[in-house]
């Protein structure tokens, strides 16, 4: 089975700046929960955008499931922005129908059901909700497609810690194992349970990847704990 991501000699400049991402080689396999790790600045965005064909390399070459980005990947790449990109005036059931409309591979039974278990009204307007709901409703229409990659972008920044593990154990119950996803985040302590692989990054370079199991039998520590030594100002 090819790899569902690989990157070689992959870089990224804006203008004549120095590089956002510098010299990146990694190979994904399917079925992994990944987490992108890496301080403010450190190229996570850069990464996911050159993923989600938002950005040209400057150097290097992305395959998606063996191919270059493009009308392939976005078939089966469901990408969670680090911004809200939907329409705050819409209905969630309208939301819902519209995703249901554009993508093929959209289950509106996994929808509806992660949106009754999060007690979210579907018949309310979006910018009503507060911001963490808001949240929680664009990561369930990520995730109720049926997608290879799931790429989220700081997915649950807004949501209060009490619920981030409920919202993270719903909605990966409810997603094909064989799939991979890749997540962004700061908040290293609440997700690093549900996740088999690591990527950090600094400086746009990729410092390390590794399974959770060898950092946590070979250095004897928390991802969250290498971080902060790792990254430590
Ligand atoms: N549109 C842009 N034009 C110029 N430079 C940019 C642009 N977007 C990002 N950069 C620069 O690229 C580098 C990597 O930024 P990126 O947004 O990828 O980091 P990040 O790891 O996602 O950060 P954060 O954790 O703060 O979201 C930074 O130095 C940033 O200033």
């Amino acid at each position: 089975m090819k790899p569902i991501l690989e990157c070689k000699g992959l870089s990224k400049k804006y203008n004549k700046s120095a590089y956002a991402l510098h010299n990146l080689n990694l190979t994904l396999n399917h079925g992994q929960i990944i987490g992108l790790l890496g301080p403010n600045g450190s190229g996570k965005t850069t990464l996911i955008k050159l993923i989600n064909d938002l950005l040209t390399p400057t150097e290097g070459t992305i395959l998606i499931d063996g191919e270059l980005p493009g009308v392939h990947s976005k078939n089966i790449v469901s990408y969670l922005p680090d911004h809200s990109y939907l329409d705050g005036s819409m209905k969630i059931q309208d939301l819902v129908s519209y995703f249901a409309d554009f993508y093929e591979d959209f289950s509106k039974i996994r929808a509806t059901s992660m949106l009754k278990d999060l007690h979210i009204d579907q018949t309310a307007r979006l910018k009503t909700l507060s911001k963490g709901n808001q949240e929680k409703v664009a990561l369930i229409l990520v995730m109720s497609r049926d997608a290879k990659l799931y790429i989220l972008d700081e997915p649950i920044g807004g949501v209060d810690p009490a619920a981030r593990d409920y919202i993270l154990h719903t909605i990966l119950s409810n997603y094909n194992e064989h799939a991979t996803i890749l997540i962004s985040t700061h908040l290293i302590s609440d997700i690093e349970n549900i996740l088999d692989r690591v990527l950090f990054i600094q400086n746009g370079e990729l410092v390390l990847n590794a399974t959770v199991d060898d950092i946590r039998s070979e250095q004897k520590k928390s991802v969250d704990a290498l971080f902060r030594e790792v990254f430590k100002c």
